[in-house]
């Protein structure tokens, strides 16, 4: 059983071990900025150009982008559609995503609502839940599915990833039977330790304590680093 009760995001991306944690929430960061550049009209960039609007050095970026081969020429920079798309594969954003989200209260709806996950390559295909109040109501374009119906709903829609949006005490029972149902990627809002068997990346996403790293920071009066580029980690 893997356990999974922090934010720590599981290895991802090329090779055997995949990419340290902090390389891929990087590799986030570079993917936007070079949207950004492309639709600027922005053909190439230099390691220094792309570092800078990511907020990190041009060391740490091209010993990130090393590690995925190198794709600069040194006084040309980078082809920034190139690097795009290397960077899409490398995050495995080229594959095609279809989210599921269990739990359409408050977070759920929300979630369903925001626009901006299609843009990113994660289409939310169904939003489920068990209150038969809220069973059938309409949110954005979706309509509240049963939660019962989930491996159907599942089959249908051909989820391969979901986001758990409910409350701690239905966690596991609805995280074992979204991973009965064949998902292997979930993300879970709920603020309790979950087990998902080997093979399943199971991510944690907790504002309370980004909350309390926030706190502890600023209480030092010191910078806690920006997501993707830890204080003092820079791997
Ligand atoms: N991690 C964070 O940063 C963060 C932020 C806000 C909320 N949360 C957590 O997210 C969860 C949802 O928050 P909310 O404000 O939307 O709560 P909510 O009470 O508004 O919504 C929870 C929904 O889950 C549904 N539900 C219960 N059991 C279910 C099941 N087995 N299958 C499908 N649906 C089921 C309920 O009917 C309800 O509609 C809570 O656990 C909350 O603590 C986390």
């Amino acid at each position: 059983m893997a356990r999974a009760g922090g934010t720590d995001p599981a290895p991802t991306g090329a090779g055997e071990r995949g990419l340290p944690p902090a390389v891929v929430a990087r590799l986030t960061v570079y993917l936007r900025a070079l949207g950004g550049f492309l639709a600027d009209g922005v053909e190439r960039v230099s390691s220094e150009a792309l570092a800078e609007v990511s907020g990190v050095s041009s060391a740490t970026l091209r010993k990130d982008l090393s590690q995925l081969g190198s794709y600069g020429t040194r006084g040309v920079g980078y082809e920034v559609e190139n690097l795009r798309q290397h960077l899409s594969e490398a995050l495995g954003l080229t594959r095609d995503w279809r989210v599921a989200i269990v739990g359409a209260g408050n977070l759920g709806r929300a979630l369903a609502r925001y626009g901006g996950f299609g843009t990113r390559g994660f289409d939310v295909v169904a939003l489920l839940d068990t209150d038969p109040q809220i069973i059938g109501n309409e949110v954005g374009w979706l309509r509240v599915g049963d939660a019962a119906n989930l491996e159907a709903v599942f089959r249908r829609t051909r989820t391969n990833m979901a986001v758990l949006a409910l409350p701690a005490s239905a966690a596991q029972a609805a995280c074992d039977r979204v991973v009965a149902a064949g998902v292997r990627s979930i993300l879970s809002f709920a603020p309790t330790i979950l087990q998902v068997p080997e093979g399943v990346t199971l991510r944690k996403v907790d504002m309370a304590t980004e909350l309390q790293i926030l706190a502890y920071h600023a209480q030092r009066g010191e910078s806690g680093g920006q997501s993707g580029e830890p204080a003092g980690d820079p791997a």
